[in-house]
């Protein structure tokens, strides 16, 4: 009997699935690789969809639709196909796809990255861009960043030479700044903040079978996914509660983002309603967003510089000679360190730490590059294939050679389609200031400090990727610092 009915699903799920094909194909002629009963095109992503998705853009062009699972899904790898998504009909791109994980995992998607577009996204975007990530705010934490940093190099220091865990000294750096700055202090001995950001970005790059074929969303309850959900949203919430509450009892010290969002909330000074719940969302948002992506930045570089040392050299140069004989720099002198911001971009542009933007989803239908595309369309930006298409960067775009940007006024902020490692348009990375600087001053120190030598057989290019949403190194970093000569 189970059997049967099971054959009946299967067979039912499948004529649904050749109906919404057909019902694309007669409306649209967009490029379209050809997919699977029931999973449509999953069984070609691999391990590595950003790099899957982008060998697919070469043979079938800078926009494609696949399906993953029975849901339709726009794939853009080119910078003009990013224009048109995320500039001309960036309005209709701008919210986000409903999702059950976003939902049980960060506040019924109360944050702001997982908010459809709304009242509700506007009010949590003019939080965070004004108030907690404005750039007047990043100047505030100059202190702070300059406190982590120095540890960091302390710690390479005591090593005395021998080999260390740079990402994990990396990461343990850009997220106690994190911390610091979200929080006031370090939540390291008694909680394990880490392990439990790390435990909830994995969950928010699960696959569920709920996600793309939803009447299949029975399996993923079987597998115990709710259970598991449920379990880390607790378990962050027991730490932010506590964070709020120590804030509301506290002595109105450094305003760290939960003073400011209560602050906010008290004074009712913005025109909206300050939820207790919208605290905490905002401010998982900077755990979620910033600590992944900060320390894989910092560890791509330091890997492509390994791998390339007459650029490490060149670097070395450029920042011990600016720096003029001081011990440490200081985020006044990096306005003059053009080679150090030509290494970021070069590293943004083939290592964007969020290969695929965030799924977008359209609010109503829209005529792109002349193909009809109904609202309820899910759109994905590969930024790893924008960042490496040949048309823009030449036959050379798979190489590192930060040289490209020295002549060149392209850059990160949004304006420059070719390279987009932060997004663009309403749903751009509102973390991009404070980011930036991080990166800058951590490298530039980490250049002025040690003089460093890998200790791995660093082939061109050849350096695998870890699997998940943010794409780090799959091994860490191991090396060995002296100081500097
Ligand atoms: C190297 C560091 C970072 C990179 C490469 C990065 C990249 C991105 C990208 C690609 C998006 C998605 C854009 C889209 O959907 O089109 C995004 C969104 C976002 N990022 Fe970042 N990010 C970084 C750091 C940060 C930091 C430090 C924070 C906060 C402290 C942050 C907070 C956010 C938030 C809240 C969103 C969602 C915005 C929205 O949906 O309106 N990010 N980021």
């Amino acid at each position: 009997m189970v059997m049967i009915l099971l054959l009946c699903l299967i067979f039912f799920i499948t004529i649904l699935f050749f109906i919404k094909q057909r019902a694309w194909k007669k409306s649209n002629t967009i490029p379209s690789p050809p997919g699977l009963p029931l999973i449509g095109n999953m069984h070609q992503l691999g391990q590595y969809p950003h790099q899957s998705l982008r060998s697919l853009s070469q043979h079938y062009g800078p926009l494609m639709l696949l399906h993953f699972g029975t849901v339709p899904v726009l794939v853009a790898s080119s910078a003009d196909a990013a224009r048109d998504i995320l500039k001309t009909h960036d309005r209709v791109f701008a919210s986000r796809p409903h999702s059950k994980i976003y939902d049980k995992l960060l506040y019924g998607s109360r944050n702001l990255a997982s908010a459809p577009y709304g009242e509700y996204w506007r009010q949590m975007k003019s939080l965070s861009v004004l108030h907690l990530l404005s750039n007047k705010m990043v100047r505030t934490f100059r202190d702070v960043r300059e406190q982590e940093i120095s540890l960091m190099m302390e710690t390479i220091r005591k090593q005395n030479s021998s080999p260390i865990d740079l990402s994990k000294i990396m990461m343990t750096c850009t997220s106690d700044v994190i911390c610091r700055v979200a929080l006031g202090r370090k939540y390291g001995a008694e909680t394990d903040l880490k392990e439990l950001t790390d435990r909830l970005v994995r969950q928010l790059g699960t696959f569920t079978f709920g996600s793309f074929v939803p009447c299949l969303s029975w399996i993923d309850w079987i597998c115990g996914l709710e259970r598991q959900l449920e379990k880390t949203a607790n378990d962050f919430d027991e730490i932010l509660e506590k964070v709020v509450q120590d804030h509301e009892d506290g002595d109105g010290g450094k305003a760290d983002f939960a003073d400011v969002l209560l602050t906010l909330q008290r004074d009712k000074s913005v025109g909206f309603e300050v939820s207790r719940m919208s605290i905490k969302a905002i401010i998982l948002d900077a755990f979620v967003g910033g600590t992944d992506t900060s320390s894989t930045l910092l560890e791509w570089e330091m890997s492509e510089l390994l791998s390339h040392p007459e650029c490490l050299k060149r670097l070395q140069e450029e920042v011990r000679t600016v720096s003029k004989g001081k011990s440490s720099v200081s985020e006044d002198d990096i306005q003059d360190m053009y080679y150090l911001k030509a290494v970021i971009k070069e590293t943004l542009r083939l290592h964007p730490p969020f290969p695929l933007t965030v799924p977008h989803v359209s609010t109503e239908d829209v005529n792109l590059r002349g193909y009809h595309i109904p609202a309820g369309t899910q759109v994905m930006i590969n930024l790893y294939a924008v960042g490496r298409e040949v048309a823009t960067w030449g036959p050379d775009a798979d190489d590192f050679k930060p040289e490209r940007h020295l002549n060149s006024s392209v850059d990160f902020l949004g304006q420059d389609f070719e390279l987009i490692p932060f997004g663009a348009g309403r749903r751009m990375c509102p973390g991009i200031s404070f980011a930036a600087v991080l990166n800058e001053v951590a490298l530039a120190n980490l250049m002025l400090g040690f003089d460093w030598q890998s200790t791995e057989d660093q082939t061109e290019n050849n350096v695998p990727e870890s699997i998940g949403v943010v794409i780090r190194r799959m091994f860490p970093l191991i090396v060995t610092a002296s100081p500097a000569t």
